[in-house]
């Protein structure tokens, strides 16, 4: 069946950190993309993208736990057949779906499970793949995860953040390195998804002719980020001392340096709103303070993503510091060699 009658696909990918909520969220603010689903992957078991992105409706699915490129593929199938059900049942309708994935993803075995599924190579098309690189951080990103080099090879438009805290040597010298990586991907830059237009959303007709060969191949490795990747999250049942909160990971963050690759969290510190913090390798981000709870429940959520450290150590070091942060945290979630 000709595209024409199909739903495009658009998969945003890129690192850690890079910024795909960021720019996801400016751009679902258009008009000319309000009626489309967004499917979020997350990492860990506890989801904070979806609410950042401020759409919360039967559109708009979490898929926890793991990425959707290896042991969550059937989940992405099942959430893709349930947007056609939701379709057909007329309670929803929508133009175009928008995958968001893991910054660990390798998008070839996304691709595939569309273009492999009968059901849903008959709806749906992959329209555009495009993967967030973080200008600051690139080059490192690019030494140290094998992930961003086949979400950059396999980009139809890259769209470089961060250009706000870069200088412009450091920007023409990772251009440089990603065009040599993929010298026909179309890039642009944008800072806090500010200048991003519509457009970079939709496909330019250059995409499937690069794929449908190499994907398979791609799409067997099942395992494609490192043993030793773990997460850790937790809940706190008090607000927190922002101040001590700020000294406590600042410290940690300095004892550990890049092995901590990811903090994000949804902190409560006695505001009407909580603070987004968001933190990649040893950069912390200026935190959000935002005016509401973007739902009921008001508990704050702490999320670490680390490579080669033991969990363990944050668990300790957050029991030694529990007063100092005139709180009390449940451990959540204890993800060991995902
Ligand atoms: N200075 C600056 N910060 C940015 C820009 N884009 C995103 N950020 C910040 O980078 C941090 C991470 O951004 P996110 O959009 O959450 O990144 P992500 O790729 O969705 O993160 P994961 O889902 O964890 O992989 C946030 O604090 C953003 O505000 C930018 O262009 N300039």
């Amino acid at each position: 069946m000709s595209n024409r009658y199909k739903t495009p696909i658009t998969v945003v990918t890129g690192c850690l950190g890079s910024g795909k909520t960021t720019l996801l969220r400016k751009l679902l603010q258009k008009p000319e993309l309000k009626n489309s689903a967004v499917i979020v992957n997350e990492f860990g078991k506890v989801g904070l993208d979806h609410h950042l992105l401020k759409k919360t409706d039967e559109k708009t699915i979490l898929l926890k736990g793991g990425c959707i490129c290896c042991n969550n593929r059937e989940d992405l199938e099942k959430e893709l057949k349930s947007l056609l059900s939701l379709e057909h049942s007329k309670t929803s309708d929508f133009d175009r779906v928008i995958i968001e994935t893991t910054g660990m993803a390798d998008p070839a075995p996304i691709l595939f499970t569309v273009l492999t599924n009968p059901l849903l190579q008959h709806h749906f098309y992959i329209d555009c793949v495009i993967t967030t690189v973080d200008a600051k951080n690139g080059k490192i990103h690019l030494q140290n995860n094998p992930e961003l080099v086949k979400q950059v090879t396999i980009a139809d438009k890259i769209v470089l953040t961060k250009t706000d805290i870069t200088s412009n040597l450091e920007k023409e010298s990772l251009i440089k390195e990603l065009k040599k990586i993929n010298p026909s991907t179309e890039m642009v830059e944008a800072i806090h998804g500010s200048n991003a237009n519509v457009d970079i959303i939709k496909g330019n007709n250059k995409v499937v002719s690069i794929r449908t060969d190499d994907l398979s191949k791609l799409a067997e490795n099942k395992s494609h980020y490192s043993s030793n990747i773990n997460s850790i999250s937790f809940t706190f049942n008090k607000p927190l001392d922002w101040t001590a909160f700020g000294l406590w990971l600042s410290s940690l963050l300095h004892a550990n340096g890049e092995k901590i690759m990811r903090v994000k969290g949804l902190l409560d510190v006695g505001e009407s709103g909580p603070i987004v913090l968001n933190g990649v390798q040893h950069i912390i981000h200026p935190p959000d303070h935002l005016n509401k709870w973007p739902e009921e429940n008001k508990q704050s959520h702490l999320i670490f993503i680390l490579r080669e450290i033991e969990p363990n150590s944050i668990f300790d070091s957050l029991n030694t510091f529990q007063n100092f942060l005139g709180t009390n945290f449940e451990l959540l979630e204890l993800n060991i060699a995902l």
